[in-house]
């Protein structure tokens, strides 16, 4: 692909995730590189939490400093042994001070690490008769958005609940970013309602392409994923979505669609900013 185009190829690897973190890593590598071949994708996304169960009470215990940790390494050497960009899902962090992050890793064709991005928003729910869930029993929050450039296109991470925060959407579309990409693991509680639901709307609010990339649906796990990663586009319209079990989704986006959509709807320019504004602020 040139560097000036503007169609870019993603691939969407929905997996599988098990108690065992290294035979976790593998699979993804081993996607990743049949993805490779097939596909020859530009970008390849991972699922959140994609080396580890979701849960609370494993996040400690697999925990890994980044980039030092083995499945960073991992991701560092397929993104250069194939020469593609890859947004490596999520993992849990050990950061500073012991703590604890929902951590999505950005690596470059060179292997580098290009981003960080610490889920800003925490997973603390209770929903009657649903589902009830507390990330911030052994999680810290993160405190900074996550933009990189790929071929000239910005593009902003965020995590699974990050995506119901609309503010930190809107921040990333004023900052530039043309698609937004949120590693992700609803449940089966709120998917069937809200995971379409929030998408389009972030994509309609925002004049961008979102994507999502989920773990693959797994009946016997603690938490139940809901799948159904997605690709959406700045119409809102769903270009392309998974089922449930693990799944590559591969597309072709145009990034052209943005700069249409934004013109004929020229949301931005008629926004009444001198009546109410969303700000970012530094912590
Ligand atoms: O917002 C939701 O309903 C699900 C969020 C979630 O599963 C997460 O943040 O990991």
């Amino acid at each position: 692909m040139s560097q000036a185009s503007n169609i870019m190829r993603l691939v969407l690897l929905q997996l599988k995730g098990s108690r065992d973190k290294t035979a976790n890593v593998l699979n993804a590598i081993n996607k990743i590189e049949e993805a490779v071949k097939k596909h020859q994708p530009r970008l390849v996304t991972l699922p959140e939490c994609f080396n580890c169960p979701y849960g609370t009470k494993y996040f400690r215990e697999y925990a890994e400093q980044i980039p030092d940790g083995y499945t960073s390494q991992q991701l560092s050497k397929i993104a250069l042994d194939n020469q593609v960009y890859i947004v490596g899902g999520t993992i849990p962090e050990l950061g500073e001070n012991d703590a604890v992050y929902n951590t999505c890793t950005v690596w470059g064709p060179t292997g580098d690490l290009l981003g960080k991005h610490r889920k800003m928003h925490l997973f603390d729910i209770d929903v009657k008769g649903g589902i009830r869930f507390k990330e911030s029993e052994t999680l810290s929050a993160g405190n900074d958005f996550t933009i990189i450039s790929i071929d000239g296109h910005k593009i902003g991470i965020g995590i699974c609940y990050d995506i119901r925060f609309e503010e930190m959407a809107r921040l990333y579309r004023n900052s530039g970013c043309e698609m937004i990409i949120y590693p992700a693991a609803f449940n089966m509680t709120t998917g069937p309602l809200h995971w379409e639901l929030l998408q389009r709307a972030r994509a309609n609010d925002n004049q961008l392409f979102v994507v999502t990339t989920s773990p693959a649906r797994d009946t016997s796990a603690e938490y139940v994923a809901y799948g159904h990663s997605m690709i959406v586009d700045p119409w809102a319209k769903v270009v392309k979505t998974a089922g449930e079990g693990e799944e590559v989704l591969a597309a072709d986006i145009d990034f052209a669609l943005v700069e249409q959509v934004r013109q004929q709807i020229p949301l931005f320019s008629q926004r009444r900013l001198d009546l109410y504004s969303t700000e970012k602020k530094s912590k």
